[in-house]
């Protein structure tokens, strides 16, 4: 099976996580971290940053990675490094999502995460 590399970014700030809503695609509606594939000869955090830069309008800073998500999806392999982020700059102007929360741990099972989240979002209660 194929595997897709992917990089997401928890972004934080006063105790509460930003999440976002896929706006297109295989998994619209889906609630995920934001982030995306990691292009070939790039590292992961600076693919990371470029993913935030265009999708979010906004300069990241990345800080410790926090968890690797390994998951079995029906038609590939998800390998997905998460590292946590806080903004620099920018107003995270919502450029391909159709929605975003602040979450705080309390309200993180408030939303519908994508499947191979939901490991994450433990993982990140857990450091809260
Ligand atoms: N960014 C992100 N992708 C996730 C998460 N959870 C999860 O299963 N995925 C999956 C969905 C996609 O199949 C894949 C990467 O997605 P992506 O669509 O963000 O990649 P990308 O930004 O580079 O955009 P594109 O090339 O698909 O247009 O990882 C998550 O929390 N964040
Ligand atoms: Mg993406």
């Amino acid at each position: 099976m194929k595997t897709v590399k992917v990089v997401a970014a928890i972004i934080h700030n006063d105790n509460k996580i930003f999440a976002t809503q896929r706006g297109y695609g295989e998994f619209k509606d889906g609630w995920e971290f934001p982030g995306g594939k990691v292009e070939p000869g790039e590292t992961p955090k600076r693919a990371l940053i470029r993913e935030i830069q265009e999708e979010l309008d906004t300069t990241i800073s990345v800080g410790e990675k926090l968890h690797c998500v390994e998951y079995d999806y029906p038609t590939f392999h998800l390998s997905m490094e998460c590292f946590w982020a806080e903004i620099i700059s920018g107003d995270l102007v919502l450029k391909e999502h159709e929605d975003a929360k602040w979450l705080s741990k309390e309200e993180l099972d408030s939303v519908d995460w994508l499947p191979a989240d939901l490991e994450l979002v433990e993982k990140i209660k857990e450091n809260m």
